[in-house]
């Protein structure tokens, strides 16, 4: 019988970078960074602050155009396409629409993600009641996050960490093929921690997810693939199993907090 081909048994890369470079004013805040997001994984940015995460993510996204080097989506060169039309190919960022609307019930801000073609407006002209037929959808997404019984809740009401619950579920909407993440536990509790990081695990099954987290034991149990930068540059990559016995990545958090 004949070997199965590599590219039918390896994971698919759906995001890459290669040689990402961002200057500011002369100064150089991310250089000759190489990044492959597979699907089906969930892939993390780690690094001591000002490392240049977040310009990585701003660079991936759209937000800031590089100073050099390529980014593709699904094959196709993305390096200078707007961050709407980024959005709509399938590359969404948690905050992108993640304002929750506290005055809504919790399905209504789902309802009204839905509608959102790129992730970046809302057409607040459309009344509510136009709507319904986004209420299967919605609900199905609710259900994915765990958030059903909450459905006519407002949203201002929930909890701290049932409102980034929402703002999951209100990504989620754009169907998005990748999923940019920036720091999905910030100033959670425990109990919400094991929460979000289920609802990661699931949705990761049928697309890529990339955070950016602080916290090392949420890497450590969620994360597939690592990759460290520090000052801007990648220092090491693997799994946590490999990065975490790396002796730089060692010295670079020597003094940081961990979690
Ligand atoms: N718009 C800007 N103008 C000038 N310098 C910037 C700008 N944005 C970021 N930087 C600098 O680039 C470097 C990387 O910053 P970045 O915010 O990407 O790091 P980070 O790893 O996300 O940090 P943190 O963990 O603290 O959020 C820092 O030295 C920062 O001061």
């Amino acid at each position: 019988m004949p070997a199965t081909p590599a590219h039918e048994t390896e994971p698919r890369v759906v995001l890459s970078a290669r040689g990402l470079r961002r200057e500011f004013a002369g100064f150089v805040a991310v250089n000759n960074v190489d990044l492959d997001v597979h699907h089906g994984k969930i892939h993390a940015l780690i690094g001591p602050n000002g490392a240049g995460k977040t310009t990585v993510f701003n660079l991936l996204t759209k937000f800031l155009p590089p100073t050099n080097g390529r980014i593709e989506l699904l094959g196709r060169d993305i390096t200078y396409t707007s961050p709407a039309k980024v959005a709509r190919l399938g590359l969404v960022r948690s905050f992108q629409i993640s304002a929750i609307f506290p005055y809504l019930t919790v399905l209504d801000n789902v309802r009204v993600a839905l509608q959102r073609p790129n992730g970046l407006g809302v057409q607040f002209w459309r009344s509510l009641s136009a709507l319904d037929r986004l209420t299967p959808r919605a609900e199905e997404l609710l259900e994915t996050v765990g958030l059903e019984n909450a459905r006519d809740s407002l949203a201002g009401d929930l909890s701290y960490g049932r409102k980034r619950v929402l703002e999951i579920a209100t990504t989620l909407a754009l169907d998005p093929k990748v999923l940019l993440l920036d720091e999905p536990m910030a100033g959670m509790g425990q109990e919400d921690v094991g929460t979000v990081s289920n609802i990661i695990r699931s949705v990761a099954r049928d697309r890529a997810v990339l955070m950016v987290e602080h916290n090392l034991t949420v890497v450590a149990d969620l994360c597939d693939w690592i990759t460290v930068l520090q000052r801007g540059e990648i220092l090491a990559a693997g799994d946590y199993a490999t990065v975490s016995s790396d002796e730089r990545v060692k010295i670079a958090y020597m003094g940081t907090e961990h979690e």
